[in-house]
């Protein structure tokens, strides 16, 4: 049976207004990106979008190979809840952070994804796996690659999802959550249309499995 209440964030925000529409269309955490990006946020602007947010929406600040002191600051600096670490970070850095995070990984092989289990975190994000890409990149990895996979944290899945499949990938994956960024935009834009399509699919899925 699926998880009745899968978790869904929807990421790289850009703006308040989109922020906003996003948290009313039900997202549960969006997701500002402070690492090199078409997507990327300054800190200013990351924390105008959480200040809009109302109190229950997750905010998420999204990192690659950041020096921990800084994400410490901009954290603080813009009121970020939990942080997604889409780098090399190691287990160690994770753990010296002390900060709620989620850790990205690539969904390269089994070895890789068992190796997430070393991390001290409150979740793993299993996004797919593109030489010389870190994330966002709107493509999907053979999700059967995670049958049977014991994660110590909840999984989150992310990579390639959009409203035409992640029904799918929620009824076989069984996710704690999913992540989505490209799905949801038109021209490099997030679609108000589209995250509502996307939220209202996932709903769906889980009403129906539960009903
Ligand atoms: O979205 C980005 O541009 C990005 C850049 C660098 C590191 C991480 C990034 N995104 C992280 C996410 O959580 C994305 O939502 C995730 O990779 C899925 O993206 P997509 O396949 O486009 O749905």
């Amino acid at each position: 049976m699926t998880d009745q209440s899968v978790r869904i964030k929807i990421c790289g925000l850009q703006d308040a207004p989109t922020a906003l529409a996003a948290a009313k269309a039900g997202a549960d955490a969006i997701g500002l990106v402070f690492a090199p990006s078409r997507r990327r946020v300054t800190p200013e602007r990351a924390r105008e979008i959480c200040q809009a947010l109302p109190p229950l929406v997750t905010r998420v600040g999204v990192f690659v190979d950041s020096p921990a002191d800084e994400v410490r600051q901009i954290a603080d600096f813009c009121g970020l809840d939990s942080i997604q670490l889409h780098g090399q970070e190691s287990p160690g850095y994770c753990r010296q952070l002390s900060l709620r995070c989620i850790k990205a990984i690539p969904a390269r092989d089994r070895v890789t994804l068992e190796r997430a289990n070393d991390y001290p975190v409150s979740a793993i994000l299993v996004d797919t796996f593109i030489p010389g890409s870190i994330g966002g990149s709107g493509q999907t990895f053979h999700w059967q690659l995670l049958e049977g996979l014991s994660l110590k944290a909840p999984l989150i899945l992310a990579g390639g999802l959009h409203p035409g499949n992640v029904g799918r990938a929620v009824a076989l994956v069984r996710p704690y959550g999913v992540d989505v960024s490209s799905g949801v935009e038109v021209n490099g834009q997030k679609d108000r249309v589209l995250m509502k399509a996307f939220i209202q699919r996932v709903r769906e899925v889980c009403v129906g499995a539960a009903g």
